[in-house]
């Protein structure tokens, strides 16, 4: 968060002081009119601390000071105090001040000590972020995966949190682009700052520009208080500008603007705010298609790109989908209360060969409910909704080549994707001969036209464990 910090001071000299003094400081700065009655620019302005001359406190001084108090981002007010007498300073504090400070101190000592306050601000800040236990979730270690496509995928995102260019998230709706930017966040050297995330596609058109650069009050009707954007809340931390497909084409050119040096102007302001920000983008859309449609920007989405990952869909990575709903049943059990065990072997076959085009957030759906049908210790087909009672949903899953990922195809060669499908196909095939036959090799290989030591030889190279299909009711 960039602290806000707008002043009200009466004497002329100081005013130049502090203002040079406290630009040097990691805040954006703000003085108000002297000439004017200030209570009320600085009832009408969005702060983290005010620092105000107590001769233009307008009287009764406790209810002015009640005022900044009861504004929404509950300001630190520091106020400067022209006599060293300490019933008057007691009587600021008893009316809601939080500093009080005799201007006569030595300016280093006052900068000090607002200092001190700018810092007590960011830690308010900072403590905002992290769970009860003191950890802020989640983690990239403590993604659940156990597929293999998952895990080359985790070891690319860890690659990654060191830097600090922009990423371009892909992958359909559900998937966990958001859940994942939350991750490498949390592992990066930005951590302690702020994640501020926003839907482009959740905000009127016409309010975007204000949601993310902010504005100033009066900059329009009803903007009656200044107010700070995603940008400046996001300040030494990351921003994640999620659904970024949506954005209108207007304000693509606005943000490539600002990307290229962090420097905005919030609407209806006139001093430029730079801001030190990480931009994480996601889409479910394909944006190269959004391109040649001429609905997105192809300079923005050079920019926002520079590293992209595409997070594979569920029905890719079903070997995730016994430990997520693990997961999910133990996360569920707590929050409502159950003490249910296991899934039947049913349900778990059922979960696994559905095809979830809602992806782990209908996964999570599906087995709250199920916790909350469940009247046994054992999660049966029956607890899941009528989709997945069809008889169809127990038979392996045909291909579909619109299902392939082609963006992981990119700096692959032919024979490499070939390659690839082809151990993804024999591994399906073979894990499904194994299933029928309750891991007998002989069998497996009679059924499949190959030699045993050949079909030993490719369980090797696809990881595949006849012990898993032996334990099956065979
Ligand atoms: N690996 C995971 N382990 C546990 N929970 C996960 C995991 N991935 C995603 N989730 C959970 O699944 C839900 C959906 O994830 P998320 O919102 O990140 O998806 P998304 O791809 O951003 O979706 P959309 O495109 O619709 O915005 C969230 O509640 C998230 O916490």
């Amino acid at each position: 968060m960039l602290i806000r910090v707008v002043c009200a001071i009466k004497e002329k000299k100081m005013q130049a002081d502090l203002e040079k003094r406290l630009s040097d400081l990691d805040v954006q700065l703000k003085f108000c009119d002297r000439q004017k009655s200030p209570w009320q620019e600085l009832a009408r302005s969005c702060a983290d601390v005010f620092i105000v001359s107590s001769l233009l406190i307008p009287k009764p001084v406790e209810s002015s000071i009640s005022i900044l108090n009861n504004l929404p981002e509950k300001p630190i007010t520091i106020v400067l105090h022209n006599r060293e007498s300490s019933e008057e300073h007691a009587n600021l504090l008893a009316s809601g001040v939080d500093v009080v400070l005799y201007s006569g101190i030595s300016f280093d000592s006052m900068i000090e000590v607002i200092e001190s306050t700018l810092e007590s601000r960011r830690q308010f800040y900072y403590m905002d972020r992290f769970d009860q236990r003191g950890r802020y979730q989640p983690r990239l270690n403590d993604f659940v995966s156990n597929s293999k496509e998952m895990q080359m995928f985790l070891d690319e995102a860890q690659q990654i949190v060191t830097s600090d260019a922009s990423l371009l998230l892909l992958g359909e709706t559900g998937v966990g682009k958001e859940h994942l930017s939350k991750a490498i966040h949390a592992e990066s050297h930005r951590s302690s700052g702020p994640f501020i995330a926003i839907n482009m596609a959740a905000i009127p058109e016409q309010l975007i520009e204000s949601e993310l650069f902010g504005h100033e009050q009066g900059a329009f009707t009803g903007a009656v208080r200044s107010r700070r954007g995603a940008f400046e809340m996001a300040h030494t931390g990351t921003i994640f500008l999620d659904e970024i497909g949506e954005m209108p084409l207007q304000m693509q050119t606005k943000l490539l603007r600002v990307l290229q040096d962090f420097e905005f102007t919030p609407v209806g302001g006139e001093k430029p705010v730079w801001v030190d920000v990480r931009v994480i983008a996601a889409t479910n859309k394909n944006l190269e298609k959004e391109i040649k449609k001429g609905q997105f920007r192809q300079d923005l989405y050079y920019r926002l790109g520079v590293i992209t990952l595409t997070i594979p869909p569920l029905r890719r990575r079903k070997e995730d989908i016994p430990a997520l709903a693990n997961h999910f049943l133990s996360v569920y059990n707590k929050k409502i209360g159950c003490e249910i065990n296991r899934f039947s072997n049913d349900a778990m076959k059922a979960l696994c060969t559905y095809q979830w085009p809602g992806n782990i957030r209908e996964l999570m759906n599906v087995i709250e409910r199920a916790v909350i049908l469940c009247k046994s210790d054992t999660i049966s087909i029956e607890n899941f909704p009528s989709i997945f009672h069809k008889k169809s949903m127990t038979s392996p899953a045909g291909f579909d080549i619109n299902d392939l990922d082609l963006n992981a195809w990119k700096n692959k060669t032919l024979s490499e994707a070939k390659q690839e499908i082809l151990h993804q196909v024999e591994k399906k095939y073979l894990e499904m001969v194994l299933e029928k036959t309750g891991g007998k090799i002989g069998e497996t290989a009679r059924i499949a036209g190959i030699h045993p030591r050949g079909l030993y030889g490719k369980m090797k190279i696809l990881n595949i464990d006849k012990a898993t299909f032996k334990s099956k009711d065979h």
